[in-house]
């Protein structure tokens, strides 16, 4: 291998001085996931580990920085391009797609809004068939992997934060923290959604609680208010352990397996080369981890001849395991948008950056000492409110609608064990829809006169698979948004509930701009939802999920790979629904505990 070796070398970026021609562990993509079981893994220093990320460091300043948060300043280049299959829920329109291609993933890009899902997201997972992956068998997980940070004391009395840190850990490599502002219309904002008769939360982003108002933390460190992430939490402190080693711009292409199949190697070639030139086969002694989130783990997994039969024969891929669930199950919360006009807002507000220099001039001012308005990332004060709340008189009679549905409304590639778990999951969803212990919307604020509203449990499903023509090229994206005239009929409550959240802030004098008063019927209301509508927080998942096999799922409760041995998935992909929250906090906790399953499943037994 003394070849491989030097083409490896001068794309190492940091760790051991030699890259081996067999690891114990290779690990598929060094994003969030990827990050945090390469360094737990590494832990063991008798133990190889190999990362593999298709993207490279990210080191300009501006992205530790909480303004990188916001939508408009997420790069480009640390982003895939490619673009979804026209969507049939939202008038045939296609989107872009948020898939991070960079070292740390989404963690390194993302909004850095840093909550959980409720007890009773998680618990389905568990009720889906996996002992050990509720809420409980989560926490000390969720705790292991993050630092809490508490609120400078002047702001959290001036705006009574409230949290509990309990829920946190207090030395693990992510913080949780506060900005040191808060804009005060977002005062008058959280009193009318207790006007409405949702409660206050005390802590809501950690202690898995339901429908409410709360103070969300952010993935950032509490003193320098710098982006806190996998890189800095997993990565940079362990980049002088000997027996790691991060290899960037390279693209894992397939899994390549001996007669009995078990996992042996990975294929891969440098990111730029042309398919098929210069591949370097990597062996893994003891365990291949595939890392490389939603929309390349099935990807992978399909190139390798694990998937769907028909996805596999009609891109020419030998079958090795007709496996329906890799790249099916594909869930994103979609959401649409209203817009509003305060017009006798709060001073300041967010517009005051660009219609007030003096007040601009003293956020910079105060920035210098890491506070001030410039703390502020996306905002963190959140509404996520269960269906009671949103449409007390209606959500009987949607439950009774979703109950009676069949599985008319799943993509084609869809099979009897994928249309099954879809059931599994509608019959859990219809229960929690009538309780509040978990929501069903997600509707951010921070002072801003309009509002985001985010479909928590979404019910349509879309799919992930190879390009017939293509294996390498990016594969087909189906994002299935609206699909299920069930999520329809809830984005028409949400639109309703929203406008009786604005008449609530009469301090504001508040007047709808769109859809616009005219629009009354739930047609036109349906019309405003899909118009507005954007088919990604973010937030992809579930496209190789843990399930039984006979609910479509992928990977078993050790999360390894059905079918094979030697391989298994850490990363998103393995969410069988997506929580009610945005998602990074949760793949920290399946990760931490993704390692512990590993570290178990190799520990060598020493007979006497
Ligand atoms: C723009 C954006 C904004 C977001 N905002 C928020 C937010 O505010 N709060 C929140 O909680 N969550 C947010 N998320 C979601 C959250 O960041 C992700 O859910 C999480 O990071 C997913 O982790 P992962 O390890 O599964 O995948 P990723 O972190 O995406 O890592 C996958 C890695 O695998 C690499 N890879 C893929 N294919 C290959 C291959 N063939 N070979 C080698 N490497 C490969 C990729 O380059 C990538 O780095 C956001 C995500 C994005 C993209």
């Amino acid at each position: 291998y003394p070849t491989l070796l030097d083409g490896l070398h001068e794309r190492e970026i940091k760790g051991s001085q030699d890259i081996l021609p067999a690891y114990d562990y290779i690990i598929v993509g060094g994003g969030t996931s990827g990050l945090v079981i390469g360094n737990r893994l590494s832990e063991d220093t008798g133990s190889a580990v190999l990362v593999i990320e298709y993207g490279y460091l990210d080191n300009n300043p501006s992205q530790i920085e909480p303004s990188s948060s916001s939508g408009g300043a997420w790069p480009r280049k640390d982003l895939y391009n490619l673009t979804s299959v026209p969507m049939i829920g939202l008038g045939n329109r296609t989107s872009g797609v948020y898939a991070a291609a960079v070292v740390g993933g989404g963690s390194t890009i993302n909004g850095m809004m840093f909550d959980r899902g409720a007890a009773e997201d998680y618990d389905n997972w568990e009720k889906l068939g996996n002992p050990g992956w509720g809420w409980k068998g989560l926490l000390p997980y969720f705790k292991k992997s993050t630092t809490f940070d508490p609120p400078d004391a002047a702001v959290a009395n001036e705006y009574n934060i409230t949290y509990d840190a309990s829920y946190y850990g207090t030395t693990g490599p992510i913080h949780a923290s506060f900005p040191s502002y808060y804009w005060p219309g977002a005062k008058i904002q959280w009193q009318a959604f207790n006007d409405l008769g949702i409660p206050s939360n005390k802590e809501g982003a950690a202690s898995g609680g339901g429908s409410g108002v709360y103070w969300n933390t952010d993935a950032m460190t509490g003193d320098k208010r710098q982006r806190s992430y996998a890189r800095s939490g997993y990565y940079d402190p362990i980049t002088s352990r000997k027996n790691f080693n991060l290899l960037t711009g390279y693209r894992v292409n397939e899994v390549q397996f001996s007669a009995n199949l078990h996992a042996d190697n990975i294929t891969m070639i440098a990111r730029d080369s042309p398919a098929g030139s210069n591949v370097t086969t990597v062996k893994a002694n003891k365990e291949i981890i595939l890392c490389a989130g939603w929309l390349h783990t099935p990807q992978i997994l399909q190139r390798s001849g694990i998937g769907p039969k028909a996805v596999l024969n009609a891109a020419n891929v030998t079958v090795l395991v007709d496996l329906p669930g890799v790249g099916a199950n594909f869930q994103d919360h979609m959401g649409s948008r209203i817009a509003y006009q305060y017009n006798t807002d709060a001073q300041p507000n967010p517009q005051s950056f660009k219609t007030n220099s003096t007040f601009n001039q003293s956020s910079i001012e105060q920035w210098k000492q890491r506070k001030g308005p410039l703390s502020l990332g996306n905002g963190n004060t959140v509404a996520k409110i269960g269906l009671p709340h949103i449409t007390p008189t209606n959500y009987t009679s949607i439950i009774t609608r979703l109950l009676s549905q069949t599985t008319q409304y799943l993509p084609s590639i869809y099979t009897n064990t994928t249309k099954a778990g879809w059931l599994a999951q509608r019959d859990l969803i219809a229960a929690n829809y009538g309780g509040l212990s978990s929501a069903v919307v997600e509707i951010p604020f921070s002072g801003g006169s309009s509002a985001s509203m985010g479909l928590e449990k979404p019910l349509s499903r879309g799919s992930i698979t190879l390009s017939p023509s293509n294996i390498y090229a990016e594969p087909i994206l189906d994002y299935g948004t609206l699909t299920n005239p069930v999520d329809l009929d809830i984005m028409i409550s949400v639109f309703k509930f929203a406008r009786r959240w604005y008449a609530a802030q009469t301090a504001l004098s508040t007047v709808e701009v769109t859809p616009g008063v005219a629009v009354t019927s739930d047609e036109g209301l349906g019309d405003a939802v899909k118009e507005s509508a954007f088919p990604s927080e973010a937030h992809g998942c579930c496209t190789a999920a843990l399930m039984p096999k006979e609910l479509g799922g992928v990977v078993c409760p050790e999360l390894t790979v059905y079918g094979v041995s030697g391989l298994s998935v850490g990363d998103i992909s393995v969410l069988p629904m997506v929580p009610g929250s945005h998602t990074c906090s949760t793949v920290y906790a399946v990760a931490e505990k993704a390692a512990d399953l590993i570290k178990a499943r190799h520990r060598t037994v020493y007979r006497p």
